[in-house]
C-alpha cells in the first residue's frame, strides 16, 4: 500500500464513522476516529463540548486531534463532518494519506442523523439545519483525492470501491 494513512471525510451522515471501521478491518489498519478521539482525552462528549465550551474550542481541539493522530501511519481516520473547514487541516489530511470524501442525498443524510442526538449542529429542525449547512458545505469537501456517493451503496461496497481505487 503506498498511502501512509487513509482519511475519510463527509458531511455529518455520509457513513464515515461507519466504513472507516469497515476499511481498516479489510486493510488490518488501526482505526481512529477522530471524534471518539477527542471524546476519550477530554472524558466528554461532543455534545457536552459544544454546550459547556463552544464550537471554537471544540475546533481547536480537532485540529490538534488530526495533527497528531496523522503523525501515526497504517491508520484509516474518520474525521467528523466539519474538520475540513480549516485550512491546516485540509492541508495536513493531504500531506499524511489518501483522503476519501464521502457524500450522500441530503435526503439519506436527514434520515441517517435524525435518529441521534449526538450531533449538536443537526437539533432542532434536522431538516433546515441538514439543508443549510449543506450549503454553507457545498465545496468544501472537493480537495478529497476521491469522492463516492454512500447514498445507495452499502458500507461493504464502498469499502471495496476505495481499495480498487488505491490499489
Ligand atoms: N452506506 C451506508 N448505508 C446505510 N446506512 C449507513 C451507511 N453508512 C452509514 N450508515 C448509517 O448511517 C448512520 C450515520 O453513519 P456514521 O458512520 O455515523 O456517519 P458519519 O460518521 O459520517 O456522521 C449510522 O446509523 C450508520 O449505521
Ligand atoms: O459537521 C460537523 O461540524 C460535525 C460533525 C460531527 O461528526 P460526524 O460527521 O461524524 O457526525 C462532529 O464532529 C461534530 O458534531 C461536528
Ligand atoms: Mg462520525
Amino acid at each position: 500500500m503506498k498511502h501512509k494513512n487513509i482519511i475519510i471525510v463527509g458531511f455529518m451522515g455520509t457513513g464515515k464513522t461507519a466504513v472507516g471501521k469497515a476499511m481498516a478491518e479489510r486493510l488490518g489498519w488501526r482505526f481512529v476516529d477522530t471524534d471518539h478521539y477527542i471524546e476519550s482525552k477530554q472524558g466528554t462528549t461532543i455534545s457536552d463540548m459544544f454546550r459547556d465550551l463552544g464550537e471554537p474550542a471544540f475546533r481547536n481541539m480537532e485540529g490538534e486531534a488530526i495533527a497528531a493522530v496523522l503523525e501515526g501511519s497504517r491508520q484509516v481516520v474518520a474525521t467528523g463532518g466539519g474538520a475540513v473547514l480549516a485550512e491546516h487541516n485540509r492541508v495536513c489530511m493531504q500531506q499524511e494519506g489518501y483522503v476519501v470524501a464521502l457524500k450522500a442525498a441530503p435526503e439519506v443524510i436527514i434520515n441517517r442523523v435524525k435518529q441521534d442526538e449526538k450531533r449538536p449542529l443537526v437539533q432542532g429542525d434536522v431538516k433546515e439545519r441538514v439543508y443549510s449547512l449543506l450549503e454553507a458545505r457545498k465545496h468544501a469537501y472537493d480537495f478529497a483525492d476521491l469522492i463516492i456517493d454512500s447514498s445507495t451503496a452499502s458500507v461493504e461496497e464502498i469499502v471495496e470501491q476505495v481499495i480498487d481505487a488505491i490499489q
